[in-house]
Order: structure tokens, then sequence, then C-alpha cells
């Protein structure tokens, strides 16, 4: 006897995945939403802000650079493949520093620090918080907290925005002092470091993702992560707009 027919839930075909090309396109074209384009951040590397704006974008954005390894901490703890970790542990050591064997790093909060210092801010007014608005508290915090929850491969695509970033990192590098004269020309070294160790971040974090969203909807459910990080950036610059305002 035949069994009865199933109510059909969902179409009997799936669109046919993109090709892995098709499917980079389509990541890198979501770089239209990119922080870079938002009003603030537009306003900090045409040079129309003031000391006050870039102080302030300075000290809430130590907020994202000490949540940043302790995301990479949630992506490790999720994650059950020694050969992702090995790779992965590299982007602790970028923002903690290390020291070993004799070679020492200071590492990218350190450098924030010392950019922190290099606009005219003490270090322990950046490092007791006290200028991080709310809003980019709770902005910051989701993306801490998706990575914990999410399976570790969509955390590992939500870092995919880093393939957006040396460019605007580029961008400071070239702009910063001609029209910010008055900060320390060693506050811009977190940039420089930054520009390649996105690129190879970028090259794993693509390389899994790629590797891992292998059927059409899959393809669509990373493009979904992706837009969820470029939006928790995007209200991160939010927050410091509001709180700043833009000087048009
Ligand atoms: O200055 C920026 O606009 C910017 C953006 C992003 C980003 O796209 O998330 C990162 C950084 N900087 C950065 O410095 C950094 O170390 C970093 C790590 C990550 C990540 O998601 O793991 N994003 C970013």
């Amino acid at each position: 006897m035949q069994p009865p027919m199933q109510p059909l839930t969902q179409p009997l075909t799936q669109p046919p995945a993109w090709s892995r090309e098709e499917f980079e396109a389509k990541l890198r074209e979501r770089g239209r939403a990119y922080h870079i384009h938002h009003p603030f951040n537009v306003m900090l590397n045409s040079g129309r802000a003031t000391p006050e704006q870039v102080r302030g974008w300075v000290a809430n954005r130590f907020y994202y650079q000490i949540a940043i390894p302790i995301k990479d901490a949630a992506v490790l703890s999720n994650c059950p493949d020694p050969e992702v970790r090995r790779g992965w542990v590299q982007r602790i050591l970028d923002h903690d520093g290390f020291e070993l064997n004799g070679v020492r790093d200071e590492g990218g909060v350190e450098a924030w620090l010392r950019l922190a210092t290099a606009v005219g801010l003490t270090r322990e007014e950046v490092i007791d918080l006290r200028h991080v608005a709310p809003a980019m508290r709770f902005a910051v915090d989701a993306y801490v907290n998706f990575a914990r929850r999410a399976p570790w491969q969509e955390a590992v695509c939500s870092s995919l925005t880093e393939l957006f970033a040396p460019e605007i990192h580029k961008q400071r590098l070239a702009n910063w002092p001609e029209h910010y004269p008055w900060i320390e020309p060693e506050g811009m070294a977190y940039f420089r470091n930054r520009v390649s160790q996105a690129r190879r971040d970028v090259e794993q974090g693509l390389a899994i993702t790629l590797a891992h969203f292998t059927t059409r909807p899959l393809q669509e459910r990373a493009l979904e992560v992706l837009q969820l990080k470029l939006d928790i950036l995007w209200a991160m610059n939010d927050a410091m707009a509001l709180k700043y305002g833009v000087t048009a």
C-alpha cells in the first residue's frame, strides 16, 4: 500500500546554488552598505570632524576593539575543527598581543590606546569606557552574542565585513595626516597593521564561507548574516552620530 500523501510544506525544487564565483560576487556586492558610506564616517574621513568628534569616535570604537578578541574566542569555543582553530587563534593574538621566544607584539588593543593618546585622550578615560554611548554597547554586544550562539560557520561569515575594511583603513592613512595634523603620527600604526591583517583574515573567512554555504538556502542565509553585521557597524555609527553630531 502507498503511504498517505504528505501535504507540501515547501517547493519540491530549490533554486540552484550559485557558483563559488557568483556567491563571492554577491557577498562583495554587499559592500555598498558598509559603514564607509555612513555620514559619520564620511565626515571623519573627509576632514570635517572636530577634535571632539575624532576623540568621541576613538573612545567609542575602543569598545569594539576589546570585543573583537572575545568574539573570536566565542568562535573558537564553538568550532570542533582543530585546523580552523589553528588559523583563527591568530586573530586573538593580533588584538591581545603576545610574547613568545623573546618576540613581543603589543597587539591591536594596545595600538588603539596609542591612537587614543595621539588624539588627546588619556588611557584611563578610554579604558574605563566612560564615553561609550549605550547604543554603541548594544550594537557591539549584539555581535559578540551572535558569535556565541550561532553555528560557528555563521560567526565566521559575519566577520566578512572585513572584505571592505582595508579600504576604510587606507582612507584614514591617506587623509587623516593632512586633515588632522594635530594627531600625533605614531597613533596611525593601528590602521597600518590592519590593512594586511584584514586581508589575511578575509582569505581564511572567505575560504570557510565558500566551502560551507553550498546550497542556495545556505548561501541566502550567509548574505543575511553578512547584512546583520553590516547593520551592526551602521548602528555603531548611528550611536556616535547621535552623541557627537555630524558636521556638514
Ligand atoms: O575600522 C573599521 O572600519 C573596521 C571595521 C571592521 C569590520 O568590518 O568589522 C573591523 C575593523 N575595523 C578592525 O580593525 C578589526 O580588527 C576587525 C575585526 C573584525 C571582525 O569582524 O572580526 N572586524 C574588524
